[in-house]
């Protein structure tokens, strides 16, 4: 498990540990780890020209004590970067010994005024670089570049590789801000534990690869965000015994589909079926039942006792208006939301639920909302005074998520590149998943995640782990149906068993 800790508590460690520590010593470790990855990177890519950028702080220390030892101990000389590294600072002062070491080492340092305009031949030099090393801001930074930094960054070549040391400066450190200015690394190397900034939504995308050095820093305190790893799975994934049966490994329910998005239900059936589910109750229209049924026919149609359930997926809150509809999905939600059944609340359920908690009811049972950005924003509306827009909790996923777990007393997915699990004690790390290629976004994938969720909470996972474990499964499944390509919902579907088996098996 990846863990981020809040900023705050960072500083405490690492005042704690640089107490017990010579002069400089924790700087110097996070240093050799960044020169070691910078002189790696250059080797691999056969940069020419690496520059690096320092800030006024001791972000900028980490890049000029990293600048000193790449020159010193020679570490870029089998590679062609041997007479090409040099130091961009943009400061009205650089980190004094850490600029001593490097004008000692002999790399060139050019001071930049930070408010004034670039000059041409600094942004020249910067664009030359095939290899940029970002010490602008780190966790002093306040989000968004201004002046000569913004200058100096929009300065890099397209093509350079950018390693962001600490954070992508320009990012906010909390990872609540929503990127403005700021640097898009390809790799951002960070020291002791990972941030809130590499993690959440709003400003993970600019993070690029992680590397966490290692530079002695224990924390024992809770982290803000969590990130399952894929060997996590081994450990969460409910893994049968010889004595279960279908019984004791947990029936999932599925009130889902209509008569206009029939396949819905297969989806969600489906995936639940080859995410290990003992058995499938299936509850809809005829026509959907017949889809499902002849698309899985382990699954057995009509109500009866479940573990858990999955309701809303392709059902119309409007309600069915089909004649010969006896099982009307509108009541069967209802119904499943007054059950002591843990349940997944997805699509249309979610808007039901919102109706359904104003009018003061409270869930008995352990239930996890699967919302994207517009049925959240929907939620919070008809609950919330004023109305909330799709476009507004796109631009602070997290803020809002915390609010509808809140609201609700339920657990929120937050379906998005990066996807939000939240607890609805706002002690409780939130996780935050990004294991999905950008090809999953297509139709249907939410309902095979629904699916997946909920044989999870059939098995009796807790709904944070529930929602983050199959956001995880559901993105490597995902990569694994089709490595680089174009993908549909129900391949997915039918990648779950083998993307299980290999990461329990290792
Ligand atoms: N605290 C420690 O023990 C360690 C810290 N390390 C490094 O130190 C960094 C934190 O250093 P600092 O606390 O000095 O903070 P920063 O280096 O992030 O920068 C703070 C400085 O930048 C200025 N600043 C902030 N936002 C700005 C903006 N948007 N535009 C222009 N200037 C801005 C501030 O006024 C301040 O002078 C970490 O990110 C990490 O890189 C590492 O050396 C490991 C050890
Ligand atoms: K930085």
């Amino acid at each position: 498990m990846l863990r981020g800790y809040a900023v705050p508590d960072v500083r405490a460690v690492e005042d704690r540990v640089r107490a017990g520590l010579g002069d400089g010593e924790l700087m110097q470790r996070a240093a050799r780890g960044l020169a070691h990855v910078v002189a790696e990177r250059a080797r691999a890519r056969r940069a020419r020209h690496v520059v690096v950028l320092a800030g006024p702080g001791d972000n900028g220390g980490d890049a000029l004590w990293a600048a000193a030892l790449l020159a010193r101990e020679g570490l870029l000389d089998d590679g062609p970067a041997r007479d090409g590294l040099m130091v961009v600072g943009v400061a009205h002062g650089l980190h004094e010994a850490g600029q001593d070491a490097a004008e000692r080492a002999g790399v060139q340092v050019h001071l930049v005024d930070p408010d004034a305009d670039l000059a041409a031949e600094v942004a020249r030099t910067v664009s030359s670089a095939d290899l940029v090393v970002d010490g602008l801001l780190g966790i002093g930074g306040r989000p968004g570049l201004r002046g000569a930094m913004a200058q100096v960054v929009a300065a890099v070549r397209e093509t350079a590789y950018v390693v962001a040391v600490d954070l992508p400066s320009g990012a906010d450190p909390a990872g609540e801000a929503q990127l403005g200015t700021a640097v898009h690394a390809d790799e951002t190397v960070t020291f002791g534990v990972a941030k809130p900034v590499h993690l959440l939504p709003a400003t993970a995308d600019a993070v690029g690869r992680l590397t966490v050095v290692d530079i002695g820093l224990a924390l024992h305190v809770s982290p803000v965000v969590e990130r399952l790893q894929p060997d996590d799975v081994a450990t969460l994934w409910p893994v049968p015994g010889r004595q279960d049966h279908k019984y004791s490994r947990g029936v999932v329910g599925v009130v889902a589909g209509s008569d206009r998005y029939p396949g819905a239900a297969v989806l969600c059936s489906t995936a639940a079926l080859e995410s290990g589910a003992g058995m499938v109750r299936y509850v809809g229209p005829q026509h959907a039942t017949d889809l499902v049924l002849a698309a899985c026919p382990e699954v057995v149609p009509g109500p009866g006792r479940v573990q858990a359930a999955v309701v809303g997926p392709g059902i119309d809150p409007q309600g069915c208006d089909h004649e010969d509809c006896e099982d009307h999905q509108v009541e069967r939600v209802r119904e499943a939301l007054g059950e002591d059944v843990p349940l997944v609340v997805d699509a249309g359920a979610v808007q039901l639920l919102a109706t359904w908690l104003d009018s003061g009811h409270r869930r008995p049972a352990p239930t996890l909302l699967t919302p994207h950005a517009g049925e959240l924003a929907g939620l919070l509306t008809a609950m919330e005074d004023g109305e909330v827009t799709r476009e507004q909790v796109e631009a602070a996923p997290l803020e809002h998520a915390r609010r509808a777990a809140a609201l609700t007393s339920c657990t929120v997915l937050l379906k998005g590149a990066t996807t939000l699990v939240v607890d609805p004690d706002p002690e409780v790390p939130v996780r935050a998943q990004a294991d999905a290629p950008p090809w999953l976004a297509t139709a249907g994938a939410g309902d095979v995640l629904a699916g997946l969720a909920g044989v999870l909470l059939a098995a009796g996972l807790e709904a944070r782990d529930a929602g983050s474990l199959a956001a995880l499964v559901h993105g490597l499944a995902a990569h694994r149906a089709n490595p680089g390509g174009p993908l549909r919902a129900l391949a997915v579907a039918h990648s779950i068993p083998s993307t299980v088996a290999a990461l329990l098996t290792g």
